[in-house]
């Protein structure tokens, strides 16, 4: 059986670990991850009961797929730790915006397996949406092992590596866009008398059922709103006003800035 490793407990590394261990893709025992932080290992140790450890190279050591799941800016200082370990059985997968398969190569300084991804944290419930690219050394079928793996917390699929940047804004960062707007249609709704985790719910069902209805239908976003709007309604209204304060120009704006960052990182 492969050995998962984890460089990084954060945020991403948990989600990731639930979705994997909740689908048997690896057992406790058979998943270490390394954290400076004691905070960090005690997380997720008591969460899934894997192994732990605070050194990077140990679990790096050990493991046959090896993520490393830490903040870019780590991300040179963490593999010049690794490199030494690291050999031709390793399969390294990155969720870093920003960092290319020929930056990491670069950094390990010789041929190593890369899986270039970016992930995001509905993956804490089985919802997340995973981009995927390879470096040449990773052959097809272990490219179909890290799906499986990446696609046991949501749904995972390979595109160009170009795409990458435009992939960081559309899902990796989009849940946070998407939390500002339920925040806000819940404080309408509060404003309106419901109750704030009553109006939290309310909010939240209407977007999945909305992102759900877009992926079951197939039908072009527009098509379903004009579905919401009935004339002289109380949708349209609603919709001319977002459009009066730049509602879609501020979102195709913001995921422009979100774009260029992750190219600069
Ligand atoms: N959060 C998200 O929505 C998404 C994040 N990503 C990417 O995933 C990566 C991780 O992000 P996220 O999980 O949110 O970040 P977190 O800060 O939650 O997790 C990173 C973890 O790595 C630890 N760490 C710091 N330095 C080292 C080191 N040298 N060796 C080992 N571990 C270290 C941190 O410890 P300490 O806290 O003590 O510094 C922290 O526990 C980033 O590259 C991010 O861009 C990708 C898609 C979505
Ligand atoms: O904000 C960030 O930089 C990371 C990348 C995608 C989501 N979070």
């Amino acid at each position: 059986m492969m050995k998962l490793g984890f460089i990084g407990t954060g945020n991403m590394a948990t989600a990731m670990m639930g979705g994997i261990l909740a689908n048997g893709l690896a057992k406790a025992d058979e998943v270490i991850g390394a954290d400076p932080s004691e905070a960090g290992r005690n997380r997720v140790q008591e969460k899934y009961g894997i192994h732990v450890t605070d050194d990077n190279k140990t679990a790096a050591g050990q493991a046959d797929i090896l993520v490393l799941s830490v903040k870019p800016q780590f991300y040179a200082d963490v593999i010049e730790g690794i490199k030494d370990v690291i050999t031709d059985r390793h399969l390294i997968i990155t969720i870093a915006p920003g960092k290319t398969l020929a930056w990491v190569e670069e950094q390990f300084g010789k041929p190593v397996k890369i899986i270039r991804t970016m992930p995001n944290t509905p993956a804490m419930v089985g919802e997340g949406m995973t981009a995927v690219c390879k470096n040449k050394y990773v052959t097809e079928e272990e490219m179909e092992e890290a799906l499986k793996i990446l696609g046991s917390f949501g749904k995972a699929e390979v595109i160009p590596e170009c795409l990458m940047d435009a992939v960081v804004s559309v899902s990796g960062s989009s849940p946070a866009y998407v939390f500002v707007l339920i925040e806000a249609m819940a404080d309408a709704a509060v404003s309106g008398g419901m109750p704030r985790a009553q109006a939290y719910k309310f909010a939240a069902q209407a977007v999945m059922g909305s992102a759900k209805m877009v992926l079951e239908t197939g039908k072009h976003p527009a098509e379903l709103k004009d579905m919401v709007c009935s004339p002289a309604g109380t949708t349209i209204e609603a919709v001319r006003v977002l459009e009066e304060r730049g509602f879609r120009s501020a979102v195709i704006e913001a995921m422009k800035i979100c774009e260029e960052i992750s190219k600069s990182l």
